[in-house]
């Protein structure tokens, strides 16, 4: 099954949802990308600080697909916090990989101690406009990161953050919609934990004849937010994209988003990150 598209701000457009690779390494994130791809992935999430780009540019090579039909995402990290330093960034994120342009590039945390986060995204906008990457995107950015980018005149295509039923993470959504910023969900599965088990979603996934990890990764598409669960296993690597051929009812999204811990285990990127 391939993912419908979204629109970003900047008018590219986005498979609906995507294939994380950490912490896969080269040669795995090869493979899993390659069956990814057969499977009907066409946005695949990766990360210089995963130390798997060779693998994944690998992958999408090994798949016969083309380099236009694949939506690549990655990230670089905070010693590449300025105008020139993400250009540089590009370079070798782009090399890795074995392409000529990103279609997503994010600034993986703020590290806000650093003092370059809005200047890298200032040199993202100026990639985009150069048609070297398609997207500006941000990571692990609380509203107040947002926020200095906004009143700078910068508005990122997406903000990648952590988003689980437990944790949906509802102001920095509202937040990111008022904008017009896209949130990318991250852990979407709670790394396929307890939260699986948890009844308003074993009931939901009965009801339609599917998985748990089925219904959470729906829950995440129809509340506003494009996930990006991590498999390296061919079965559930499928299984993780066919959820564009049901509905969850509005009593089923009521019933797991109850299960709001209200109380986010999120890491501090005021302070954490790389
Ligand atoms: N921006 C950031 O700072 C961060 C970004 N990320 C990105 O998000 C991606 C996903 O997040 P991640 O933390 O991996 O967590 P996920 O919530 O995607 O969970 C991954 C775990 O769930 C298992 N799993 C996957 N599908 C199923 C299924 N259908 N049924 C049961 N188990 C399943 C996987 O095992 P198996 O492989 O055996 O299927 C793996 O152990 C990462 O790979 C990375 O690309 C992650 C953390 C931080
Ligand atoms: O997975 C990610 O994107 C992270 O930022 C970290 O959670 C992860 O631990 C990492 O990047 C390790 O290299």
């Amino acid at each position: 099954m391939t993912a419908p598209t979204l629109t970003l701000t900047s008018g590219t457009t986005i498979p609906a949802l995507g294939l994380g690779t950490w912490p896969m390494d080269d040669a795995d994130v090869a493979t899993a990308v390659e069956t990814a791809i057969g499977a009907g992935y066409r946005l695949i999430d990766t990360a210089e600080n995963y130390g798997n780009e060779a693998g994944v540019g690998e992958g999408v090579r090994r798949s016969g697909i083309d380099r236009g039909e694949v939506f690549l995402t990655t990230k670089f990290n905070e010693k590449w916090h300025s105008y020139d330093g993400v250009r540089r960034a590009f370079e070798a994120s782009a090399a890795r990989l074995g392409v000529e342009y990103i279609d997503l590039f994010l600034a993986h945390w703020p590290r806000p101690a650093f003092g370059g986060f809005v200047d890298a995204v200032r040199g993202l906008v100026a990639l985009r406009e150069e048609g070297l990457i398609r997207a500006v995107g941000v990571s692990n950015f609380k509203p107040a990161h947002l926020q200095a980018v906004l009143d700078s005149g910068l508005v990122p295509d997406v903000n990648q953050i952590k988003r689980d039923p437990r944790n949906p993470r509802r102001a920095e959504l509202a937040f990111h919609a008022e904008h017009g910023i896209l949130t990318e969900a991250y852990t979407p599965l709670g790394k396929a934990g307890d939260l699986l088990a948890e009844p308003a979603i074993t009931q939901a996934a009965q009801a339609h004849g599917r998985t748990p990890a089925q219904v959470v990764l729906r829950w995440h598409t129809q509340t506003g937010a494009l996930p990006i669960p991590k498999s390296a296993d061919p079965g559930r690597i499928a299984e993780n994209i066919t959820i564009f051929d049901f509905e969850l009812t509005s009593e089923e999204i009521a019933g797991i988003d109850a299960l709001d811990s209200g109380d986010a285990d999120v890491a501090d990127s005021d302070v954490v990150g790389h």
